[in-house]
């Protein structure tokens, strides 16, 4: 037995003269339909895209069927255009009478949540930034339009480490009834560590862009204090990337009037619940002489680390800089990467951009740079002054020119390349994601 529902595109107000209404259910329905896969496969669907999107849309033609499956029951709809040619058209659901009263209600509140996350993806991102204090007359975020490109698949990171982070994020976002029955706050904090050029900033970009999420990047120079810091979380919404650049460096020269158990509350204290689904995001270019109450599990879940180049990364580099999928040079830029030598992805990708109308001068100049590298690291070892470092060499210590031109600052000549920073971590790395226990044997799942 088979009951049947009518679902209207506009219904009639008798109060207002029977003017028409738009049924709000009916365009959270017929979006979620056409988002099934079911439509994908269909030889009856058409393309469309709107006038303010570049995005492409799947619309299942009218008097169709679809059949969508939920908790072991199908659900049969059909797009039905009863008067021809008229524009109010009607969805018609059809489900048998059992799973009717089984399903109906957890049903519809899967079709209101995947709708939620469908308007959520399609919506204009944007990066907010915390202003001074003397600018509080209109709140203290300036925004603008986020745009950057980077998306998960632009980044180079070991492909399994990848694919974990991702799986981990989409668990999250899923999790809402998990988290709210655990009686804990719906936020996940991550770490990324390593040396600078690893690409963590624009990690943080295909973050949003994966979870569709706004960023407020949090410059702690313009937090007045504490309290101040707890006003500016209260003023930002859920389904949002709270971030903090850098952080290991505000907690070493103490650059902020937030005090470190300022920063403690912040992660996780009764204000960091202020607005749900949320992600924090911090960034270090090492964790070593960080206190270990800062790192723990619910401060921070998932440290994850951007090691240098290797030549597993230099191939990534290569294919997606240079269109390389091989080249005769390759096994020369391995054999240097065997040595030792590494250099950070920027690096690399600024050589790679410099001379990409040249592949093989690209290769070469990135050897040059690799080997440049490993006499620095060993120069350091012998005399011990670290000043091999590119980064120290930008910093005008002046300790290189005592020794003539050092090759490095040739290189960057050669590729006008020029690193912002110091601090570099000299081991290289395999990616990792450290994660507690309870994640290590398995995402988070709602059940
Ligand atoms: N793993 C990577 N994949 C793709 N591009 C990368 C990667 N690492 C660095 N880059 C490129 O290098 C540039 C600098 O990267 P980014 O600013 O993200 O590094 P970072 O680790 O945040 O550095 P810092 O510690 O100095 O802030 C960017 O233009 C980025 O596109």
């Amino acid at each position: 037995m088979e009951d049947k529902f009518y679902l209207h595109q506009f219904y009639k107000v008798p109060k207002f003269n029977d003017n028409m209404q738009e049924n709000h259910l009916y365009l959270k329905v017929y979006t979620y339909l056409n988002s099934l896969p079911y439509v994908e496969d269909s030889d009856f669907a058409n393309l469309f895209s709107s006038s303010n999107s570049t995005d492409i849309n799947l619309i299942l033609d009218e008097n169709r069927t679809i059949i969508d499956e939920f908790l072991g029951a199908r659900v049969h709809w059909t797009i039905e255009n009863r008067e021809e040619k008229s524009p109010v058209k009607s969805l018609v659901m059809k489900i048998r009478k059992n799973d009717k009263r089984r399903i109906l209600a957890p049903y519809l509140q899967h079709i209101h949540q995947a709708f939620d996350e469908i308007e959520q993806k399609r919506k204009e991102l944007r990066l907010f930034v915390n202003v001074e204090n003397e600018q509080r007359r209109n709140g203290r975020w300036r925004s603008t339009q986020f745009m950057h490109p980077a998306t998960m698949d632009t980044i180079v990171m070991d492909a399994d480490l990848k694919t974990r982070i991702k799986s981990d994020l989409e668990n999250f976002m899923k999790s809402r009834q998990y988290y709210h029955r655990l009686g804990r706050v719906w936020k996940r904090s991550y770490l990324l560590y390593g040396p600078a050029g690893t690409g963590k900033s624009t990690f943080i970009s295909a973050i949003a862009k994966f979870m569709s999420y706004d960023i407020y990047e949090i410059n702690l120079h313009n937090v007045q204090n504490d309290a101040d810091l707890k006003y500016l979380l209260l003023q930002t919404t859920g389904r949002s990337l709270l971030v903090i650049e850098d952080l290991d460096r505000y907690l070493a020269e103490k650059s902020t009037a937030v005090s470190p158990s300022g920063i403690l509350n912040f992660m996780d204290g009764i204000f960091s619940c202020c607005g749900e689904e949320r992600l924090m995001v911090f960034t270090m270019n090492s964790k070593e002489n960080i206190d270990t109450c800062i790192l723990r599990p619910g401060r921070i879940d998932v440290h994850i680390n951007f090691p240098l180049c290797d030549f597993t990364a230099f191939k990534s580099l290569a294919s997606s800089h240079l269109g390389l999928k091989d080249h005769k040079l390759f096994p020369q830029v391995e054999e240097v990467f065997q040595t030792g030598a590494s250099l950070s992805p920027a690096e690399i990708g600024e050589i790679m951009i410099t001379n990409r109308g040249s592949p093989s001068r690209a290769l070469k100049t990135v050897i040059t740079a690799l080997q440049s590298d490993l006499a620095g690291r060993v120069g350091m070892r012998l005399g011990g002054s670290g000043s091999g470092r590119v980064g120290d060499e930008l910093e005008g210590s002046g300790k290189m020119g005592q020794h003539g031109i050092h090759p490095m600052r040739e290189i960057k000549n050669l590729y006008g390349f020029l690193r912002t920073k110091s601090g570099r971590k000299t081991g290289i790395d395999k990616s990792e994601v450290d994660m507690n226990e309870k994640e290590k044997s398995g995402p988070i799942h709602e059940n």
